[in-house]
């Protein structure tokens, strides 16, 4: 059973394009990290999964079963939305009540390990609270229930630091004991700590999946390389997969494309004093990708 999955899933909000024959796979107790720009669709997926609009074409599981008018698989997911503002009238306690009566579970002694884990005044009317207050709000209804499943809208969104780093303890808690986590995001650092896998959706079309080790093998990366003595440029020009080929003395400089391979054998016909090969971050990973889709 998918913890998540779509099929040829379609949503256009008249002749706006929303997302495009979506097909993903969200695996039992994995964090999936679903990444892509402004307007990409995200939203629109995350609220298909949870019934709270309709595709135009298309079907979506959650947890084993059609997400079409499935009330009760509810109780069973955690949403952080990226807007809470609906409950702005409403305080802290006074929202967690009512998710409680709406679930038919509430565990204040586990609600209040979480408040004091976010450090959340619980008193206040959300409409009263700054941006990243609020979002603590949202990301504690979510978690409150121990749902089985996680989707969250930007979880971080307004988090100073120290809380995004509470945050991804939460979210390794509940992986261990069983959850899967299904978050959007635009940080990279946070999906590169916390995700198994990731989706890259692009004006409402998923472009790739995979494991983030694998996404980093496909994509560029700086290499520096010295030598014990003076090195002769023309010998490099044929290795494959070599880009931006420098030279300074004994230090050779190249971006490299996919295996590192062909550069270490060429390399290993010297004597190498230094070998500096820079890790991509998700973020040169994710603009690799796009740029050379956008060329093809
Ligand atoms: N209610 C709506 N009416 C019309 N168009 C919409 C509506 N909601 C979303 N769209 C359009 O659908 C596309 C996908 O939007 P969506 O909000 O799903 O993207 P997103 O990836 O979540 O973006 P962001 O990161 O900005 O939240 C966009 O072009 C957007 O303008």
């Amino acid at each position: 059973m998918s913890a998540i999955r779509t099929e040829k899933l379609s949503k256009y909000y008249g002749k706006r394009r929303g997302v495009v024959e979506l097909d993903l796979e969200v695996h039992p107790g994995e964090v999936f990290g679903f990444l892509g720009p402004n307007g990409a669709g995200k939203t629109t997926t995350i609220r298909v999964l949870l019934d709270l609009i309709r595709p135009s074409s298309g079907q979506a599981w959650v947890l084993g079963q059609p997400v079409r008018g499935n009330a009760r698989l509810r109780q069973r997911i955690g949403y952080l939305p990226g807007e809470l503002s609906f409950y702005d009238g409403l305080t802290g306690w006074e929202l967690f009540r009512y998710f409680g009566r709406l679930r038919d579970r509430l565990d204040t002694a586990y609600l209040k390990q979480l408040l004091e884990r976010f450090d959340l005044d619980p008193s206040r009317k959300l409409r009263t609270l700054s941006k990243g207050n609020k979002q603590k709000v949202g990301l504690v209804q979510a978690f409150m229930h121990r749902p089985e499943l996680l989707i969250l809208d930007e979880p971080t969104a307004g988090l100073d630091p120290l809380l995004q780093i509470e945050f991804q303890k939460m979210v390794r808690e509940v992986q261990w004991q069983g959850a899967t986590v299904f978050l959007s995001s635009h940080v990279m650092g946070e999906v590169q700590a916390l995700c198994d896998r990731v989706g890259i959706i692009r004006e409402g079309r998923l472009v790739a999946v995979s494991a983030i080790g694998e996404l980093a093998e496909r994509s560029l990366r700086r290499v520096r390389i010295r030598f014990d003595e003076a090195i002769n440029p023309k010998e490099w020009a044929q290795v494959p997969g070599l880009k931006d080929l420098r030279f300074e003395g004994d230090w050779l400089e190249a971006t490299v494309q996919g295996s590192l391979d062909p550069l270490i054998k060429a390399a290993a016909q010297h004597r190498v004093r230094d070998f500096i090969s820079q890790e991509p971050s998700l973020e040169e990973i994710f603009l690799t990708y796009y740029d050379s889709r956008s060329a093809a």
